[in-house]
């Protein structure tokens, strides 16, 4: 994020808070993805927080709006609950678009439960590209976990069977990878809606999570991936991956307004910064923030 950083860190060089520097400043904002509402709405908090702190000097702007983008962000900072149901695994479906990250994120997210102690198991329900199943494979043999796979199966019973299977063997956690796919095409949106369904005929309880994971470089186009498969399976958490490209990061401040207009937030759990095990992070929102704007 460090480009989009150096286009709203430039803003505050200036020697005056002025119109011309909020104006700049709305135009960083929106380049670095922030969208028409969010930007709208930090704005209006930096005003407020510029003239109760009565500061002269743009430099001090910049600490203001970190601190704004990063109040804005606080709610979307939260912990994945693992083990927090009665009995049986935790079980997480992992949905999102082609290329998203989905399954690098499962690899990583196993390594990095797997080093706090959890045991997991995987599910190979992305049956559609045949290669997926193998890359799934890859990352479990890295991580030394089991796969529940089945050529040419159907995605909900290769779920069904995991979920089966995790119960059965004692597992914490079942980490279920979908096929990639695009809201628009509504018959694999209801190919989801069926897994979940078929999830829950195994455990009523299930799936205790329903991720997201999107490309943070996909720009406001993030929310709108964000909104409609929530309408489709009702989103409990999100991964932002790819952040440690040249992705700009600003659409979370959008999908925290969206998740305030929700009545109820969508966490963002992790943030992918890499394509190694260890390349997951918890997401800070005060950190996030202050890399936005650095
Ligand atoms: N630099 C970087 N690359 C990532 C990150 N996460 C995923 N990738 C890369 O993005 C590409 C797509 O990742 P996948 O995990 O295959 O995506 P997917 O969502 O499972 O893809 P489909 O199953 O085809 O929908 C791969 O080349 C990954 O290595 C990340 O955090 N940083």
């Amino acid at each position: 994020m460090r480009k989009t950083g150096s286009s709203i860190g430039s803003v505050f060089i200036g020697t005056q808070i002025d119109e011309a520097l909020y104006e700049d400043l709305e135009a960083a904002l929106l380049q670095a993805d922030t969208g028409v509402q969010a930007t709208q709405f930090l704005l209006d908090d930096l005003r407020r927080r510029v003239k109760s702190s009565k500061t002269t000097d743009p430099a001090a702007v910049k600490g203001l709006l970190a601190q704004a983008l990063a109040d804005l962000l606080q709610p979307l900072q939260q912990a994945l609950p693992i083990g927090a149901q009665a009995d049986g695994p935790t079980v997480l479906m992992i949905a999102g678009v082609n290329g998203a990250g989905k399954t690098t994120t499962i690899g990583k997210l196993t390594w990095h439960l797997s080093h706090a102690g959890a045991s997991v198991l995987l599910a190979a329900a992305d049956t559609f590209r045949a290669a997926a199943r193998e890359q799934l494979g890859v990352w479990a043999t890295r991580n030394t976990v089991e796969i529940i796979s089945q050529q040419g199966g159907d995605p909900a019973a290769v779920s069904f069977d995991a979920v089966t299977a995790g119960r059965a063997r004692g597992r914490d956690v079942v980490l279920i990878d979908t096929a990639g796919r695009l809201p628009t095409q509504l018959h694999l949106m209801e190919e989801l809606k069926k897994i979940k369904r078929v999830i829950q005929k195994a455990d009523p309880s299930a799936p205790h999570q329903v991720l997201l994971v999107i490309d943070g470089n996909t720009g406001q186009n993030a929310l709108a991936q964000v909104k409609a498969f929530d309408a489709a399976l009702g989103l409990t958490g999100l991964v932002v991956t790819k952040l440690d490209g040249t992705a700009k990061g600003g659409v979370l401040a959008a999908i925290a307004i969206w998740g305030r207009e929700r009545g109820a937030v969508v966490p963002v759990y992790f943030i992918g910064v890499g394509e190694q095990l260890e390349d997951l992070q918890p997401f800070d929102a005060q950190e996030f923030a202050s890399a936005l704007l650095a």
